[in-house]
């Protein structure tokens, strides 16, 4: 039953950036951020420098812990920085502004749950407040301390604890580590023929228990996509002791215990590892586009391919704007990216019905059906692979933006179908005002449905915008609280998968009912009675 499973992926020579995305080698150069501020009013002239930790006022650490964990700790300057905050646009512009979050005390990285535990007592001891860390990408505020209640804050990253303990061939699933970073557990999956086919688009910088304490959601549009679909049980380590759930298929015995943990962002307790399914490779591929000249009639044909049984695992949908800025488009058209895939059988035919049902709403295939994964159509699959390259570049070029003053951020809701028209034309004129009246320039709202479901949709917005010089921050913040209004006033809620973390506290305070406010008090109280556990994220 249970597989030896090889080693976690080597580390490389390449060096993450502490303050921006990914790797630094592939950040755009300064000709390049030149480049594409030139393309937005109103930015700077050059790009700011890129922000260098020395320059950093970083003070000496608070606390220190004793012997015995000592060696699970890391007090280096570059260290604590690279884990003072995630990786939203207002993260990286603050590193860029010199003036990122309060820097962590002291970065421990335990190997077992025994330092897990032993960490959580000391820092419980000591009024030490704990931030769980895993890739760091939060784009919610999510890794970074707020406020001056606790003596001292250690960042607790579990990269350390990156293997894939065991391997069930026979019922497809595996025992995997918490701060396995994706490629590593893909990588160590691939020997079995099996895969998580877990794909969020900060895969290669995030762990599984980021995404499953954030419930991240894959980029597969429709069927089991979000990491809730693959939870198979949960090892959580808390304050007041380990919680290890059964592996089940199913179970309807009461509230679920994984459900308590999952989405609960370190507040309640640290993920160490998780059983989760597995599926078989897919052998099968297939895709193609279909560009719509009116939006209406795309969201149409997007409704009707979520309520059929097509099951695509992808239908991402780009309105104009999106599709001219990733190069799937450029004559003002919306552009359907539709993918099939299969482990068992060939999805040719699935294509061929889901474009015939996007022409009958309007769609222009352009000849784009094809099956077999490499059968599209040249227009088709320059389009697919236009959107493809854009969508892994993309966060490097915002932090290129960023360099150049501009606001470049996204954010991502979902609501009902009947809601979705609306709530997605009111975010564009309302948010696209607010940034011309802030900056005095044009701003650039962008639309995406990246996931879609029977009875409703996940629209994602891009924003693209000149910023104030020197007080970019403050912009987007009122920028987000407009659009946040409009989520609200349309029942749409307040984040789709990039978690609560401390930005969406508000939002989320108004969405939840209140007598689970008191019930999930209650929770944090029993489980981390010393308010250690990520303080300020969903509940205080
Ligand atoms: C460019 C970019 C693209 C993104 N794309 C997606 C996407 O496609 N889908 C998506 O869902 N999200 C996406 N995100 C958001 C982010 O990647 C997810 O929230 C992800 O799940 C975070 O994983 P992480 O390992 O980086 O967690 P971190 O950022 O380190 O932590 C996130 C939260 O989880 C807590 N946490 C982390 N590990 C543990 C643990 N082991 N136990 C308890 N709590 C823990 C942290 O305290 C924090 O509150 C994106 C972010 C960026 C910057």
């Amino acid at each position: 039953m249970a597989g030896t499973t090889p080693q976690p992926t080597p580390p490389t020579s390449r060096t993450r950036s502490w303050w921006g995305w990914g790797w630094t080698d592939a950040h755009p150069d300064d000709a390049e951020c030149a480049a594409m501020g030139a393309l937005l009013p109103g930015t700077l002239d050059r790009p700011l420098p890129v922000p260098r930790v020395r320059d950093l006022a970083i003070a000496a650490p608070a606390a220190e812990p004793p012997g015995s964990l000592a060696h699970l700790v890391s007090t280096d300057p570059g260290d604590r920085a690279a884990h003072a905050m995630g990786k939203a646009y207002r993260d990286v512009v603050r590193a860029l502004r010199g003036r990122p979050g309060r820097v962590p005390d002291l970065v421990a990285r335990p190997t077992d749950d025994r330092g897990v535990a032993d960490l959580l007592d000391w820092a419980g001891e000591r009024q030490v407040a704990v931030v769980p860390f895993g890739g760091g990408s939060s784009v919610s505020g999510g890794v970074e301390y707020r406020g001056d209640a606790h003596r001292a804050v250690m960042s607790l990253d579990l990269t350390a604890m990156d293997r894939v303990l065991e391997v069930d061939t026979e019922g497809r699933a595996a025992r995997i580590q918490a701060g396995t970073l994706g490629p590593s557990l893909e990588d160590q999956l691939r020997p079995h023929g099996l895969t998580l086919r877990h794909f969020p688009q900060s895969f290669e910088f995030s762990t599984l228990g980021g995404w499953l304490a954030t419930r991240a959601g894959g980029h597969y549009a429709t069927g089991r996509t979000h990491i809730d679909d693959f939870v198979q049980s949960l090892r959580v380590v808390t304050p007041a002791g380990t919680s290890s759930s059964w592996r089940l298929p199913a179970s309807g015995a009461g509230p679920s215990p994984d459900r308590l943990f999952l989405g609960s962002e370190g507040a309640l307790g640290v993920i160490t590892e998780a059983w989760v399914r597995l599926q078989e490779r897919p052998r099968h591929k297939a895709s193609a586009a279909v560009a719509f000249p009116d939006f209406q009639d795309a969201l149409r044909a997007v409704r009707a391919l979520a309520q059929s049984d097509l099951s695509p695992a992808n239908c991402r949908l780009l309105d104009s704007g999106e599709a001219a800025l990733s190069g799937a488009a450029h004559d003002g058209a919306s552009v359907l990216v539709l993918g099939f895939e299969s482990a068992d059988e060939p999805v040719a035919g699935r294509l061929e019905r889901a474009v015939a049902l996007a022409r009958s709403h309007g769609g222009r295939d352009d000849g784009t059906a094809g099956g077999g994964g490499a059968q599209e159509s040249p227009h088709g699959d320059a389009a697919v692979s236009a959107w493809r390259s854009a969508f892994l570049r993309m966060p490097y070029l915002r932090d290129g933006l960023a360099r150049m003053g501009a606001i470049a951020e996204t954010f991502e809701t979902a609501a009902t179908w009947d809601r979705v028209p609306g709530l997605i034309e009111e975010v564009r004129r309302e948010v696209g005002e607010a940034a011309a009246k802030a900056t005095g320039f044009p701003a650039t709202v962008n639309c995406r449905l990246t996931h879609v479901y029977p009875d409703g949709a996940a629209p994602y917005f891009t924003v693209l915008a000149a910023g104030r010089p020197g007080d970019e921050v403050a912009v987007w913040d009122d920028l987000k609280a407009v659009a946040s209004e409009v989520l609200h006033r349309h029942r749409a809620t307040i984040t789709h998968h990039h978690a609560v973390g401390r930005d969406h506290r508000p939002g989320y305070d108004r969405q939840r009912p209140d007598p689970f406010a008191l019930a999930l008090r209650a929770a944090k109280g029993a489980l981390d009675p010393r308010g250690i556990l990520n303080p300020g994220v969903l509940v205080d």
